[in-house]
């Protein structure tokens, strides 16, 4: 038997219960003795599964003659991937999948497991065309309770169903539910202190990439084929860096004039503080701040494949008041560690391991980090507080509260509003929330 699905199986069974990040576990196995072919698979199944746990287990639970609590940890994996390719993958013929997982259930589980697997796959593949039809016997939920409806039928937390739905109503909920379990597209900067927007595009045409200018920001390109793209000439050189859309509108919305001084305190591993560099063309100063070594190194290493000399790496903790900072710098931008509920398309785990009381836990810190940053900002200066999720407690709550305190700040609209969204559904970005401050020249009002 090919190792390709057990490998799967160490993946997941590695994501769920020990706490590993899939994107990692992925690159690990990347770089092993594997075929491209079979590596697509195991990303495809390991992704899948992850993304839509929720309404696996719902079928197991609603299916197994086993109670689900009952069920062990890896032969509960073994039937999560079998299910999944079953209804989720077109290509994968339903002989192997049973066989495939069967043999698996062999090799970890007791005697009756191979048989329990077997059995219970085989009934849902006779079954699919009718479980598909009725959702999976969930329509009725739809109108008795569509929270829970939503959130098995497109496996998110409840609670960020909810969140959602009181405030932004069914329709755009369910599309961006169906927009989290899709792939996101591949975009990446131009790195502009080394070559344009059409210059890149026009090589990257001619090797047979095919691309297109990012819709908002002036600095993107998204690629439909980026396969190879990390061992190009163009990659090595420094002319772009991959980066989603809202990472880099980031940046714009600051847009720091040349020659300034620049204070970017949560910056490893240096999206936004490259694309802060290069809309100054490299001049002037950027003290690019984290809060330890090894992020400090990223930044390093990232800013020398760009050709990138006005960045000074710092390590600095954001959480402690730092006098040295005072009064100091003309921008200043935040980019808190954050839930990063705006990134479920990428790390798909992230629905799993975030628990209500994280958020909350974290909105204390953006709470203090933001009150420190504002004390580093000359009169005049101007701040961006951003976080890659959209939940209330980390940019409402974090922003209206600062600014209760400290009228000294104002709010700058961005695109006509105070604090900006973007959305995998609407936008086709990442889950960002932008807001602006300004310190006021004359100090409080
Ligand atoms: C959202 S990421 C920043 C991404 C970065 N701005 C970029 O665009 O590439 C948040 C960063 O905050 C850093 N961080 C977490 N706690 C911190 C602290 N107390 N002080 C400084 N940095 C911190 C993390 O190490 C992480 O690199």
């Amino acid at each position: 038997m090919k190792n390709i699905r057990k490998k799967a199986l160490f993946i997941i069974d590695n994501v769920f219960y020990k706490g590993a990040f899939l994107k990692e576990e992925l690159e690990i196995l990347k770089k092993s003795d594997i075929s491209k072919r079979d590596y697509n698979l195991v990303v495809n199944i390991t992704k899948g599964v992850v993304q839509n746990r929720t309404l696996l287990d719902y079928i197991i639970k609603e299916h197994s003659k086993v109670k689900f609590k009952k069920i062990h940890k890896i032969i509960l994996t073994i039937l999560e991937m079998g299910i999944y390719q079953i209804f989720f993958l077109d290509r994968v013929p339903e002989y192997s999948i049973i066989n495939e997982s069967v043999k698996l259930a062999n090799i970890f589980g007791n005697r009756g497991s191979a048989g329990y697997v077997n059995g219970l796959l085989r009934n849902l593949y006779r079954k699919k065309d009718e479980l598909l039809e009725s959702k999976f016997g969930l329509m009725d939920l739809y109108e008795e309770d569509k929270s829970l409806f939503l959130s098995i039928y497109y496996s998110h937390p409840k609670y960020y169903v909810d969140m959602f739905l009181k405030d932004k109503g069914t329709e755009f909920t369910e599309d961006l539910l169906k927009a989290n379990n899709m792939e996101p597209p591949f975009t990446i900067r131009v790195n502009t202190l080394l070559i344009s927007r059409e210059d890149l595009r026009q090589i990257l045409d001619e090797k047979g990439y095919k691309s297109q200018d990012t819709t908002m920001s002036k600095f993107g390109i998204v690629i439909e084929n980026p396969e190879g793209i990390f061992e190009s000439e163009e990659f090595k050189k420094g002319y772009f860096y991959v980066q989603d859309e809202a990472s880099i509108l980031v940046s714009e919305f600051l847009n720091p004039e040349e020659n300034s001084k620049v204070l970017d305190l949560c910056s490893a591993p240096g999206g936004k503080t490259s694309s802060l560099s290069m809309i100054m063309g490299s001049s002037g100063e950027i003290v690019a701040c984290d809060i330890s070594k090894s992020k400090i190194s990223l930044i390093k290493e990232n800013i020398a494949r760009l050709g990138i000399k006005n960045i000074i790496p710092t390590i600095n903790d954001a959480e402690i008041y730092n006098d040295d900072f005072k009064d100091r710098f003309d921008y200043l931008l935040l980019d808190a560690p954050c839930s990063g509920l705006g990134l479920y398309r990428k790390k798909p785990e992230i629905k799993w391991n975030r628990s209500y009381e994280d958020i909350q836990a974290l909105s204390k810190i953006q709470k203090k980090m933001l009150k420190n940053a504002s004390k580093y900002l000359k009169p005049g200066g101007e701040m961006i507080y951003s976080t890659c999720t959209l939940t209330k407690e980390e940019n409402e709550d974090v922003v209206y509260n600062f600014l209760r305190e400290n009228n000294e700040f104002s709010l700058e609209k961005i695109n006509g509003e105070e604090i900006l969204k973007l959305y995998p559904s609407k936008d086709s970005t990442d889950g960002f929330s932008i807001a602006k401050l300004k310190r006021r020249t004359n100090g409080i009002k």
